[in-house]
């Protein structure tokens, strides 16, 4: 694969804006990570940003939608090389589009180099104008990339694709994909306890402060106050790379996916040290423990008869992700109690949507906190970072976001646009 000619995504002067206005997430809401439409989008936008991870790389791109003498005059307007636009204005409209969402491992960095070309993603589009440009390389073609793998990675993306990785901040970006999310796309955040998912209205006057825990291969912390107004706070090493790599140890699982299949099957009383086993089947009751709750995570597997080959995959799996699951879940509540915070994001792609998983985050949050603070999921989990580097081109930060008022696109706070979201009170 050579580096291709690019003539789309490159620093300049001019100032497209990305038009949030009516997002929305179209299509099923069990879908796991659904496209968000962006029905207003007019303005020709930059259409790619990574979050290159310790795990896996997240893309977020935009593809137009148009119709087909849209597209038919696009393609004329390209062979005449002053059709394309008006100084740096189209001078046709670009009837919407949508924000894409795509993971890949890290490991497989290959892979995502061969999506992004095939889609022509790093020249400007989902296999739109791009492909009809003959011209030469653009040295100043960027993609907008976050996590370690944009310093990483940087060199073979140039070697690879002819294009520079332009960094931003990991933590930045993850902030500015929550805050996002929770301000202008209805039916992103949910609460999930006991097996009941419940999507939560998020009121944009009252959304700061809150504690956003972004779960990946480690775990960052971060108290949040407003749009580009946080903190780190806190961190733990034990997270989305301890279950999958412990697990990969012990079980010999193929993938990520295939481990967490396996504990839904498990039974952790095999491998897990309950109150019973040490209180003789009793409670504990004047501490308030029962008798089936977990003394020691892999507390039973101390016995001198077993080895790892009398454990049952399955067993091991479902232990392991409830030890990490529940630590993360009781590490997050003491920091927001640290900073008096009642409510508790969670990101990242450890999550995975999955019930187990965020059910035991739930119920060590409510159960430390005596229901004082409450878990709260985003659907775009892993994409956060992702996102908020796609917002990160100086074309369209968040003060760029615009807003129609009055059959006018505006330039517009964020915290202003979301039309959908009610208000809501909190139920903490
Ligand atoms: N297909 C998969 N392959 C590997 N890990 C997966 C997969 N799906 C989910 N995971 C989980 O997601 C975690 C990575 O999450 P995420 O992509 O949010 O973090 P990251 O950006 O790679 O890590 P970090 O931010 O720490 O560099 C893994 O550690 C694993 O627990
Ligand atoms: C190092 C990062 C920020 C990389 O994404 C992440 O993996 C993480 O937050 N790890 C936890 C490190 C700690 O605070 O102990």
């Amino acid at each position: 694969m050579a580096p291709t000619a690019c003539n789309c995504i490159h620093r300049s002067s001019s100032r497209p804006q990305l038009d949030v206005s009516k997002a929305e997430i179209r299509g099923n809401v069990e879908d796991k990570y659904p496209s968000i439409l962006l029905p207003n989008q007019s303005d020709d936008i930059s259409h790619l940003a990574l979050d290159i991870g310790g795990s896996l790389i997240k893309l977020a791109y935009f593809s137009r939608h148009e119709d087909q003498s849209v597209r038919d005059k696009r393609k004329r307007s390209i062979n005449e090389p002053m059709g394309i636009s008006n100084g740096s204005r189209r001078s046709y409209p670009i009837l919407g589009g949508r924000l894409h969402f795509v993971k890949f491992e890290t490991s497989k960095i290959n892979e995502c180099l061969d999506f992004i070309y095939s889609k022509q993603l790093h020249c400007g589009g989902d296999g739109l104008e791009s492909c009809y440009s003959s011209a030469v390389p653009d040295q100043n073609s960027i993609i907008k990339a976050t996590g370690g793998g944009s310093y990483k990675y940087a060199d073979l993306f140039k070697e690879r694709l002819g294009v520079s990785i332009d960094k931003e901040d990991e933590i930045d970006c993850l902030v500015a994909g929550a805050n996002f999310l929770l301000k202008a796309i209805h039916h992103e955040a949910f609460t999930h306890i006991e097996g009941q998912k419940e999507f939560v209205q998020i009121d944009t006057n009252d959304l700061f402060p809150y504690l956003l825990v972004n779960i990946g291969s480690g775990v960052s912390m971060i108290k949040v106050d407003g749009d580009g107004k946080f903190e780190r706070v806190s961190g733990t090493n034990v997270g989305g790379g301890t279950y999958w790599g412990l697990g990969r140890l012990l079980t010999k699982c193929k993938s990520f996916d295939e481990l967490l299949e396996l504990s839904q099957k498990g039974d952790n009383r095999t491998t897990d040290m309950l109150v019973g086993d040490i209180y003789g089947g009793m409670d504990y009751s004047k501490i308030g423990l029962s008798a089936s709750t977990i003394a020691s995570s892999f507390g039973k597997t101390i016995s001198e008869k077993k080895e790892l080959e009398g454990y049952k995959p399955e067993d091991i799996s479902l232990s392991l992700l409830r030890m990490v699951s529940y630590n993360i879940g009781q590490i997050s509540y003491l920091t927001a109690l640290q900073f008096g915070l009642k409510r508790i994001f969670f990101g990242g792609f450890f999550i995975r949507g999955h019930a187990y998983t965020m059910d035991t985050i739930s119920f060590a949050v409510h159960f430390w906190s005596k229901g004082e603070a409450q878990a709260m999921f985003l659907r775009h989990e892993g994409f956060l970072g992702a996102l908020g580097a796609f917002m990160s081109y100086e074309k369209h930060g968040l003060d760029d976001f615009m807003v129609h008022q009055g059959g006018i696109s505006m330039a517009h706070p964020l915290g202003d646009l979301n039309e959908k979201a009610s208000a809501r009170s909190w139920n903490i």
